[in-house]
This record gives structure tokens, C-alpha cells and sequence, in this order.
């Protein structure tokens, strides 16, 4: 018998499982509110116009294809350090930040994973928001993590659940690694405000847990990069040892380039050193070095002025045109079929995702009703909406949830 005979059918990505779903399906009302990325309001995905400037320029430069380093193009994690952390940060300022770019935040988060796993001198224990995004989970398993659920979203109020989640903190063994997404909360669209992140780094610092955040959304949650870093400077400026997963693929539209960076804040610059040469050994066995196209266009456009001003004035139109939609779904969905229900959750939200507090069988009425794809746990990607089908969509909430 074939080598292979024992290898059983596993089951579709819960996320990226729902887009082949869509693309078998005919229908020329279907619409697909499952992966989170961007498209514009004619439901095209979105190459920005800084990112295309930014091509252009390096097509002009005669660029080699030699390796990267394994801790990638320096020109990029420079940039996308004093992105993250800010330019004044001390982190940067004295050299203290160790930092290696990443197959994207997926590729920075098992980064980090792998180094927890391999240098964390406490016990390895994760714990993650309930709910959080899917791949969390097994990204931190297979890298030999422990992983526990911490309160975070409240189904009664369909917001945080502040006083679960500092209860959990609290309860959770000294020196647990705490994941935290830093902005744009997948898949609740749920942020904690600036009142609530002071309260959770109390706790934090009181119980000595160690701060993971993972920021794949800065810019795309406020419109403003500084804003929506607000959590991850505050711990910095607080004294926590924070280690960062950042991606590039929603706010510059890189999806597909797979841009990232995971970084560790240091002691000192010494510390930083032998900090760095651990994270090329973990990654020197894993892929070697990274891609160098997408960090290229990432360093371009945040290096050269002009194009970081475009691009911060694109990022607000794709976080603006979000909130846009979540303005005209809430607005039909209360106006226009006489729903009992309340919506002011779809507007309380912020970032790529509206957790519409839609059950399972909802979800799979409006699939098959109403060709309407998204996961099952009720999270729309707000992308897929435009001013086209936003009412034919509120009309399919209605009819399924009334
Ligand atoms: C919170 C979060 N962190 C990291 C990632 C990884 O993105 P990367 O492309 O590796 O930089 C994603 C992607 N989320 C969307 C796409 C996906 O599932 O891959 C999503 O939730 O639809 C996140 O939502």
C-alpha cells in the first residue's frame, strides 16, 4: 500500500476555508465577508498607489537579488521598528531593540513562539483572548507553548468583558505570557480603551506576566498609525519587556508579499546582541533569510517622505471607508426592515472585523439563503461590504437573525 495510505482528510482552514467555499459558489449576489482583507468600495482588492510609487523607484534603482541577511533588509526593520515603537522610543533611542523581519505576522508570531519556547525562563504557559484569531492557536502549540483561554469578549454587551479579563490576569500564574493584540481585536473588533490598557498593565506588572502583543492592523483600526500603537507604547513607557509580532499585509495592502517583523525590547544594547544571535539561529534551520520584494517596498515608502505621506493619507481612506460601512449596516439594518434588535455594536467596533453576534445556523442560513459567506463564529470582514450590497446585506441579517 502507498507510504501515504494512513494520511486522513483534514479539515478546511476555518477562515481561508470559507473563501474556497465562495468561489464555487454562482451567484451573482454572493459576497464574501470571510478573510480579512481589504477591497475597495467597487469589491476590488486595493494595491496602493505609495506601494506601486514605491515599485517604481526600485525598478528605476537596478536592484540585485542577493540574500538577505537571516534577520532580513536592515533598511526595512529599521523603519518598521520607528514604526511600531516610535521614532523618540528609548527602546530604539538605546539600542535595545532586537528585531528580525518575519514571514509576515504569521511568521513573526511562531518566531516568537519558537524563542519563548526556547530561552523563556519561566514556565512556558500562553494564555489568549476568548475569542481570538484561529491561527493563534496552533501557531503557539506546534512550537511546543502551552496555551490557555483568558476572558475577553462579553456576548451580553458584545464588548470587552474588562472586569473577566482582569480577574483572569490576576488568577493566571506569575510570569505567564500574555498574548495581546494591540489594535483592532480579532475577530470582536473590540479594543479596550486607554483607561482599560492602564488597568491591564497594572495587573501585568503586579503578576510579572510577559507582554506578546501582535499588531497586524496599525493604521487600519483608527486611521492613525501613533493612535492605534497607543497600548504597545504605553507597556513600553510602564516597563514591561514587551515582544512584538507586526505584519504589513493590511495596512500596506502586502498580503501576498508576506512583510513582517517580530522584536524583542532588550536590557541593553549588549543584551540585545546575544538576543539577536539566538533569533538567527532559530531562523537560519526554518527558511534561511527572508523575501527581500516586500520589505523592500515597505523600507521605499516608509524612507522616503512623500510616499510615507501618501501612504498615511491611504491607510486612513481604507480604515475610513470601514467605518463608512459600519455606519450604513447599522443605519439599515435599524431603519429599513424594523429589526428589534440593537446594532450599536457594528459602529462601537473598530478595525478590519464586526463580530455581528450571529450563531452558527445563522451563518449557515445566510449562506445558503442568502450566499453570504463568512466564518462560522459570525465575524464579518467589513472589507467585503460596498455601498453597492451593504443593504441587500443588512436585508440578510435581518431576515436570518429576526
Ligand atoms: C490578529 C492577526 N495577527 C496576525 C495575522 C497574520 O497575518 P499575516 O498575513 O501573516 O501578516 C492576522 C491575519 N488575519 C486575517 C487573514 C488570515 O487569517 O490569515 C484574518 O483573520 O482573516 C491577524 O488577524
Amino acid at each position: 500500500i502507498s507510504t501515504w495510505n494512513a494520511v486522513p482528510q483534514g479539515p478546511p482552514d476555518a477562515i481561508l476555508g470559507v473563501t474556497e467555499a465562495f468561489k464555487r459558489d454562482t451567484s451573482p449576489k454572493k459576497m464574501n465577508l470571510g478573510v480579512g482583507a481589504y477591497r475597495d468600495d467597487g469589491g476590488k482588492p486595493y494595491v496602493l498607489t505609495s506601494v506601486k510609487k514605491a515599485e517604481r523607484l526600485m525598478l528605476e534603482k537596478n536592484m540585485d537579488k542577493e540574500y538577505a541577511g537571516i534577520t532580513g533588509v536592515p533598511s526595512f526593520t529599521k523603519a518598521a521598528g520607528a514604526l511600531a515603537y516610535g521614532d523618540n522610543s528609548p527602546v530604539i533611542g538605546e539600542d535595545r531593540l532586537a528585531i528580525a523581519q518575519s514571514i509576515s505576522g504569521t511568521g513573526a508570531l511562531r518566531m516568537g513562539a519558537e524563542f519563548f519556547n526556547a530561552w523563556y525562563p519561566h514556565a512556558k504557559n500562553i494564555i489568549v483572548p476568548n475569542p481570538t484569531w484561529g491561527n493563534h492557536i496552533p501557531i503557539m502549540k506546534n512550537a511546543g507553548l502551552s496555551l490557555e483561554k483568558y476572558t475577553y469578549f462579553d456576548k451580553q454587551t458584545n464588548g470587552l468583558n474588562i472586569d473577566g479579563m482582569l480577574e483572569d490576569l490576576h488568577k493566571a500564574p506569575k510570569n505567564t505570557i500574555v498574548l495581546l493584540h494591540a489594535c483592532a481585536h480579532n475577530p470582536t473588533g473590540v479594543d479596550p480603551t486607554k483607561e482599560q490598557w492602564n488597568e491591564i498593565s497594572k495587573v501585568m506588572k503586579e503578576r510579572e506576566h510577559f507582554s506578546f502583543f501582535d499588531m497586524a492592523y496599525q493604521g487600519f483600526a483608527s486611521g492613525d498609525c501613533t493612535r492605534d500603537a497607543y497600548a504597545l507604547r504605553k507597556f513600553v513607557d510602564d516597563g514591561h519587556q514587551v515582544v512584538l509580532a507586526q505584519s504589513f499585509a493590511k495596512n500596506m495592502g502586502l498580503y501576498g508579499e508576506r512583510v513582517g517583523s517580530f522584536s524583542i525590547a532588550c536590557a541593553d544594547a549588549e543584551e540585545k546582541a546575544r538576543v539577536d544571535s539566538q533569533l538567527k539561529i532559530i531562523i537560519r534551520p526554518m527558511y534561511s533569510n527572508p523575501p527581500i520584494h516586500g520589505a523592500h517596498i515597505v523600507s521605499t515608502v516608509l524612507n522616503t517622505p512623500e510616499l510615507k505621506e501618501e501612504w498615511l493619507g491611504e491607510v486612513k481612506t481604507m480604515a475610513d471607508r470601514i467605518i463608512t460601512m459600519r455606519d450604513k449596516l447599522r443605519g439599515h439594518l435599524e431603519n429599513d426592515f424594523g429589526s428589534k434588535k440593537s446594532w450599536n455594536h457594528i459602529t462601537d467596533q473598530i478595525g478590519m472585523f464586526c463580530y455581528s453576534g450571529m450563531t452558527p445556523e445563522q451563518v449557515e442560513k445566510i449562506k445558503s439563503d442568502w450566499h453570504v459567506y463568512l466564518t462560522q463564529d459570525g465575524r464579518i470582514s467589513m472589507a467585503g461590504i460596498s455601498s453597492a450590497n451593504v443593504k441587500y446585506l443588512a436585508e440578510a441579517i435581518h431576515n436570518v437573525t429576526k
